[in-house]
């Protein structure tokens, strides 16, 4: 039987599948398709999977932040071009209904060691303009659904791309902000910053313990690789049947290397300068809490 492939719903980033371009499918039952581009790029990324998912020496608390791995298989592709070979993924938001989705890429530069010197110039030029020389990490691009329009507000890749220190702060507080999505005059509330990010099952606790296996891991560098938030606010709505079901994942091994016993301290210094991020933002959200409760105990 033929399967229906169709084009995501909720990709926030990277090529996206339309205007007879190339780009990942999903099906209904939660597989995530992504074409092997035509380069090394996508030999490198189904090698990585290759290699990961068979790796012992990995722990299982890790291998979950990654998505599962199929294997490739030949699929129709978005392009028009006939089959072409994909990497089955996990679809990581197909269990959602409205998922809020962030795509942040981690590190202080995409280039790495070896690369052409016109590939170099692409990603410093890109790496300069966002925030990825200041920060170690850029959003790339994101979607929150709005409560009470019932809709998804989605910034312009352009805006995103040229979001600067405060952009990209303002950005992490938004997503988790049930105000001020599209009118750019009021402060974000942060209204579902200690669901989403704070908390045992949190986002901040698991970028705290990807953080504590960069800090050992010499097997891989990953270069260009981004993390993928996701939740769904409807379950903060239903409090106490769920939580946010906030989930990190690392996605992207298109320009993987191997680590040769080294630390990646691209990845880990990038990594630590976004958890810096998360921290203030459940801070500041933290003493908004407290000043609203004397509020309510002095009466006001
Ligand atoms: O094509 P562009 O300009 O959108 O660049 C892609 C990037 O989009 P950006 O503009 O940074 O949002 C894109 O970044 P995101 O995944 O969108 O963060 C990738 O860097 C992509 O390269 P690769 O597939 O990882 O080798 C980049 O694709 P290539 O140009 O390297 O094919
Ligand atoms: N396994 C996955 N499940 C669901 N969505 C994914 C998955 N992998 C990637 N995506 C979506 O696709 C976007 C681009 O993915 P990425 O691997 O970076 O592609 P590219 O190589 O084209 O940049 C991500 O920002 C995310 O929205």
């Amino acid at each position: 039987m033929v399967k229906m492939l169709k084009v995501p719903e909720h990709q926030v980033a990277g090529h996206i599948a339309r205007d007879g371009k190339l780009g990942p499918l999903v099906d209904d039952e939660g597989r995530f398709f992504k074409p092997l581009q035509g380069d090394a790029r996508g030999e490198n990324e189904a090698k990585f999977y290759e290699s990961f998912s068979s790796n012992k020496t990995v722990p299982d608390h890790i291998h979950r932040y990654f998505p599962v791995y199929h294997g490739t298989e030949l699929v129709e592709a978005s392009d028009g071009s006939g089959k072409l070979p994909h990497m089955v993924l996990e679809d990581v938001v197909s269990g959602y209904s409205n998922p809020s989705i962030m795509d942040v890429k981690i590190g202080s530069r995409t280039w790495y060691p070896d690369v052409s010197e016109e590939y170099f110039k692409k990603c410093i030029k890109k790496d300069r303009a966002t925030t990825t020389v200041s920060l170690g990490f850029r959003v790339s691009g994101f979607k929150i659904f709005d409560h009470q329009e019932s809709s998804f507000w989605r910034p312009e890749k352009k805006v995103v791309l040229g979001y600067k220190v405060d952009g990209a702060r303002l950005a992490l507080r938004k997503f988790v902000s049930s105000n001020s999505l599209a009118d750019s005059s009021s402060a974000p509330n942060c209204a579902f910053a200690s669901d989403v990010y704070g908390g045992s099952n949190g986002i901040l606790s698991q970028l705290l313990e990807l953080k504590a296996w960069f800090e050992t891991q010499t097997l891989y560098h990953f270069n260009s690789c981004s993390i993928l938030m996701v939740y769904e606010d409807e379950s903060i709505l239903m409090k106490g049947k769920e939580d946010a079901r906030a989930q990190v994942k690392l996605v992207d091994f298109a320009h993987v290397l191997d680590g040769n016993g080294v630390i990646d301290h691209n990845f880990l210094g990038g990594l630590c300068s976004f958890i810096k991020f998360i921290k203030d933002v459940l801070e500041s959200s933290d003493n908004r809490d407290e000043t609203d409760a004397c509020g309510i105990e002095n009466g006001k």
